[in-house]
């Protein structure tokens, strides 16, 4: 059984998507692992699946896995790519959408850009998740090779967020899995290493769970403009300068994460029946 996807992605953040919805399909990590490879399977960051659900105003439950074949409850560019898929679809300017993490809302924006509501952040140790009782907003037990003290940031899946007085220098292959599997993190951890160039402006590059440096990480935008809000660097809304492109994020007064950026869907085919048949029924 071959299955057709879609290669769509958000600044470089690149997703494998397979829409589910009439005939299940739930990959082993072997498949996802198989299927994510850049040089024997298709290649991505992310292996998206759009799933039927019953849930009460949503077209599809977006399902998420990391390179890796872990599973992550939030990805902010796959949903703006997932917004507009379902907007194309219906014919609607408007999208809703479940997520292991809630219901998103997108919308369209401006310029073909994708605005998706990421809801609100969780900001207590306990919900990031921290493993011990920890003031997020200065988190001192992680620190390596010459950073520490990141903000700890939930969108849906766990951020920490470096300020650094230069993004370029940092050596992001080197700290990155140091941290993000670092002990404090007892579901690992997305991290971001951001400069503030101005009261509306943040350099970020980031590492993330699960897939490694990425050209853009939409939840990690979010968490690091909350991040630079809640240290006073920046206001509530800043455009995020990632290696490949900008995302614009607002963190409104009525506590929801806005995210906006473009979309781009680069091509469809089919994977084949080799490739699905890779570690089926392993872990
Ligand atoms: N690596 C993330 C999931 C993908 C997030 C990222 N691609 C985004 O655009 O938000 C995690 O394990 O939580």
């Amino acid at each position: 059984m071959t299955r057709e996807f879609l290669k769509m992605h958000g600044l470089g953040n690149d997703f494998v998507v397979i829409d589910a919805r009439s005939e299940p399909y739930r990959p082993s990590g072997a498949e996802v692992r198989a299927i994510a490879d850049r040089k024997t399977g298709v290649g991505c960051d992310q292996f998206i699946i759009l799933e039927r659900t019953e849930a009460p105003g949503a077209d599809a439950f977006m399902r998420i896995h990391n390179a890796d074949g872990s599973e992550a409850a939030a990805c902010g560019n796959a949903s703006r790519c997932v917004g507009w898929l379902l907007m194309e679809e219906s014919g609607r300017d408007r999208a809703s959408f479940q997520t292991a993490a809630g219901l998103l809302h997108a919308y369209r924006a401006d310029n073909g850009r994708i605005t998706v509501d990421m809801g609100p952040p969780r900001l207590d140790w306990s919900a990031i998740p921290l493993a011990a009782p920890t003031d997020t907003l200065r988190v001192e037990t992680v620190e390596h090779g010459g950073f520490a003290g990141p903000v700890a940031v939930n969108m849906g899946n766990p951020h920490a967020v470096f300020f650094v007085d230069d993004a370029e220098a940092v050596p992001l292959a080197e700290v990155g899995p140091v941290f993000e599997n670092h002990p404090t993190f007892p579901e690992r951890s997305n991290i971001e290493f951001a400069q503030v160039l101005s009261p509306t402006a943040i350099r970020m590059r980031v590492w993330e769970r699960g897939a490694g440096i990425t050209q853009a990480c939409g939840t990690g935008a979010c968490a690091t403009l909350v991040a630079a809000a809640r240290r006073g660097l920046t206001g509530r809304k800043a455009d995020i300068l990632l290696d490949g492109g900008t995302l614009t994020i607002e963190w409104t007064e009525d506590d929801r994460v806005l995210m906006t950026g473009p979309v781009a869907l680069a091509f469809s085919g089919r994977l084949s029946a080799e490739l699905v048949s890779v570690g089926q029924g392993d872990a």
